[in-house]
């Protein structure tokens, strides 16, 4: 099976590593940021409960060894509905649910939840239920965790509350009444260790697991991500993401081949109608395995970083050093192609410290990749599969993994067969497992009902960056519940810091100095927190909603881009208008010393985003001035500026209602079809003040938005009345 590729049409690692030089050049300057916040979306509670519940709180792990050490906060809870988990041989997956904190006045605890949950239910009839139940507005997280530390796992459960109310049991649904009595709770889990590790969570959470088969969680999972997830999926050519638009009404047939510790090749035909047709023990755990053995690397990421600093012809044979230097044309091997992965270590007079541990990286990197390539490929040849996804953890959003898979795939089909790759690669299977709760009605959502954040804080101690600053954009991928301590007093209110996990579907943090592997955006990028957005109707008078798509242009479209320049205006009006922001947020939290370290935090993070979007448009999926204005609202909520406006608007609201009645006389007073053209300008001219229309703004500095309407109305010049 050792058919070997040209080394030279891989070689995207120049070009990958020059932009890393550049966006970390330009990053750097934020290392200096000095307060941050937690991932954001968990602190905005109501004010009748305490932000956090700082009881038993204590710093987790060595503050010595550890820059980052975590706060278990034991009695936090976090109103979580429930969660699912993948145990698989080298990682465990986790995804839990938590209900949008802003969502209701009351405080509900998990408890309360599941006395809501089972009001609701007992409301509607027992047969409908499962179809009709009302989905509850939340967010998705994921987190992941070695499966030989799957102690931490438990930790993080436990400290997060995830698992009393996790019931799937009809008769096992609670209210408040209950409280107290939450044995019982049974969770979604799939993967190997959903068996090997049942007893161990029965024994340490008091918790069932029901188990979903690993393959059935794989591909609902994919199907569920393609369908629902706007810019899942993505090809990866010559260091060049191009993300795919799937057509949910024709996503099948594929072939999901999910690289795990071992492979497993899936042949997709419809919804839960698949054929696991192939496999290989030749997999991520091999990578993992092999490396670690052969370049004593401390991590998975370690190796993958290794590599991209190494060259594997020192430790492989290519064609040319069996042909003297020459192709073998004649049957299309160029001298440059790997005849042999290793080959060139079968030379006696060298041990394994003779070779550098990089080149051994890069090798065994490319044998690997190459292999499940190859093997990918005869099985869509096989069945007549043009489209391939390849999901798992071995792929890390790297961007040399991926470009390596592409040309194997597009080498081997000569460009008949596509290889894809996906933001959430590793989480399939968990997901798979938490859609497999029939009581949430997610199977059933719209692509329109999640939007997808990314928190990106960074946590301080004592004023000084204790976790990874800003330019580790790794932050935005992971559901990291960020901290901000002095010393061991914690001044602000943050939710549990998790040990030990190891991000989300991209890089730890780095552990080399370069940080090289970030040259590939993507691995750090890909994935954030889905906030399920149900409330959310679409226009009742839409033809099409579901392919209804507000923002037209997608600005980080390469040609949109140039013809438009869009972009860059709008990173300008966003830069230029960054200061008066700060400015009006600090003043919305009384201006205080801490409301101001967070407003320098907030402008060094907000700009870490635009230059790593300047940088690489598409690196959080398809661009538009609405998700960059909404990215912005996160990430001052990621600061805890949950509403940067508030004394402006009620300042606003207070004039307006002075006016109001007044107004309404106005309007009543008008015909029909004038009063309509009026109401209709007021929208509009309310609309664009609120996305921060610059000339909208240099209006209000002279005066109210009433104002403003009013002046829209009877004394600007229209330009389409022009
Ligand atoms: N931080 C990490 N630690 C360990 N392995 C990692 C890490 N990041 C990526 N990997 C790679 O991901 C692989 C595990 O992927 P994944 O979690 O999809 O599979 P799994 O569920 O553990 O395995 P299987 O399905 O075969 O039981 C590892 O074998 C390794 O190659
Ligand atoms: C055994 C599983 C399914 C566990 O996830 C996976 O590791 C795998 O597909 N291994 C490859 C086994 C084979 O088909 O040779």
């Amino acid at each position: 099976m050792s058919e070997s590729f040209e080394a030279s049409k891989v070689g995207t690692r120049n070009h990958t590593v020059e932009k890393q030089g550049a966006y970390l050049q330009e990053s750097h300057q934020t290392d200096s940021v000095n307060p941050v916040t937690p991932a954001g979306s968990m602190m905005h509670r109501s004010p009748s409960r305490p932000q956090l519940d700082l009881s038993g709180a204590a710093i987790h792990g060595s503050q010595e060894e550890d820059r980052t050490p975590a706060i278990l906060l034991p009695n936090q809870s976090d109103d979580i509905s429930h969660f699912a988990i993948d145990i698989g041989g080298s990682l465990i997956k986790l995804v839990y649910f938590s209900r949008h904190s802003d969502s209701s006045k009351t405080p509900i605890t998990p408890r309360k939840m599941c006395g809501l949950l089972e009001r609701r239910r007992e409301s509607l009839n027992g047969g409908s239920l499962r179809h009709t139940f009302p989905v509850l507005g939340g967010r998705l997280h994921f987190v992941k965790f070695e499966t030989n530390k799957i102690n931490e796992c438990i930790e993080f459960i436990e400290s997060k509350k995830l698992h009393p109310c996790n019931i799937i049991g009809e008769s096992t649904y609670k209210d408040d009444a209950s409280e107290g009595a939450d044995d019982g709770a049974v969770i979604k889990a799939t993967g190997g260790g959903a068996f090997k590790y049942a007893e161990l969570l029965k024994d340490k959470l008091g918790v069932t697991l029901d188990k979903e088969d690993e393959m059935d969680c794989l591909v609902a999972g994919l199907n569920f991500l393609l369908k629902t997830i706007r810019d899942e999926a993505f090809t990866h050519v010559d260091g060049q993401k191009q993300f795919v638009q799937i057509d949910p009404n024709d996503m099948f047939p594929y072939l999901l081949v999910n690289i795990g510790s071992g492979v497993s090749m899936i042949k997709v035909d419809g919804e839960g109608e698949f054929q696991r047709v192939s496999g290989t023990n030749v997999g991520g755990g091999t990578f993992w395995g092999l490396g670690r053995l052969l370049t004593n690397s401390k991590s998975f990421d370690e190796i993958l970083e290794l590599s991209q600093k190494g060259d594997n012809s020192a430790v492989d044979m290519l064609v040319g050093d069996i042909y003297g230097g020459l192709d073998y044309n004649k049957i299309g091997l160029s001298a440059s192609t790997i005849a042999s992965s290793f080959g060139k270590a079968t030379s006696g007079s060298k041990d394994l410290s003779d070779y550098k541990r990089e080149d051994i990286a890069l090798s065994l990197l490319r044998m690997i990749s190459y292999n499940i390539a190859q093997i990918a490929y005869l099985n869509a040849l096989r069945y007549g599969l043009t489209r391939i996804f390849f999901g798992g953890f071995f792929i890390r959003g790297h961007a040399y993994t991926m470009d390596t898979i592409s040309f194997a795939v597009g080498f081997w089909s000569k460009g008949e067969a596509q290889a894809m790759f996906l933001r959430h690669e590793g989480f399939l299977g968990a997901l798979g497992a938490f859609l497999s709760y029939d009581k949430h009605g997610l199977a059933n959502l719209t692509s329109h009902q999640f939007v997808e954040r990314f928190p990106m804080g960074a946590p301080c101690a004592g004023g000084e960056i204790q976790g990874p600053p800003i330019h580790d954009l790794n932050g935005k991928i992971t559901w990291m519940e960020k901290f901000m301590a002095k010393g061991n007093e914690i001044m602000a209110p943050v939710p549990t810091s998790a040990p030990g996990t190891t991000g989300v579907g991209g890089f730890g943090r780095p552990l080399a100095r370069s940080g090289s592997l970030r040259s590939d955006s993507s691995a750090a990028l890909n994935v954030g927190v889905l906030w399920l957005v149900p409330t959310l109707e679409p226009f009742p008078l839409l033809k099409d909603p579901k392919r209804y798509e507000p923002s037209t242009i997608d600005l980080s479209d390469d040609d949109e881009r140039e013809h438009y320049g869009f972009l860059r205006y709008w990173f300008n009006i966003l830069s230029s208008h960054l200061p008066t922001l700060v400015g009006t947020a600090v003043g919305s939290e009384g201006g205080t010393d801490g409301a101001k370290r967070r407003g320098d935090a907030f402008a060094q993070a907000f700009r870490a985003h635009l230059a790593r979007l300047r940088q690489e448009p598409a690196a959080y999926g398809k661009l538009s001035l609405a998700t960059l204005l909404e990215l912005r609202e996160e990430c001052l909520r990621e600061f805890h500026f949950m509403d940067a406006y508030r004394a402006i608007k009620q300042r606003e609201n207070e004039a307006s209602l002075a006016v109001l009645p007044d107004l309404l006389n106005e309007l009543d007073a008008m015909s029909e079809d004038a009063r309509l053209l009026a109401l209709i300008e007021g929208v509009l001219a309310a609309n664009i003040f609120d996305w921060g229309s610059h000339a909208c703004v240099e209006l209000y500095r002279k005066g109210t938005i009433i104002e403003i309407y009013r002046m829209s109305r009877n004394k600007m010049r229209r330009p389409w009345r022009v």
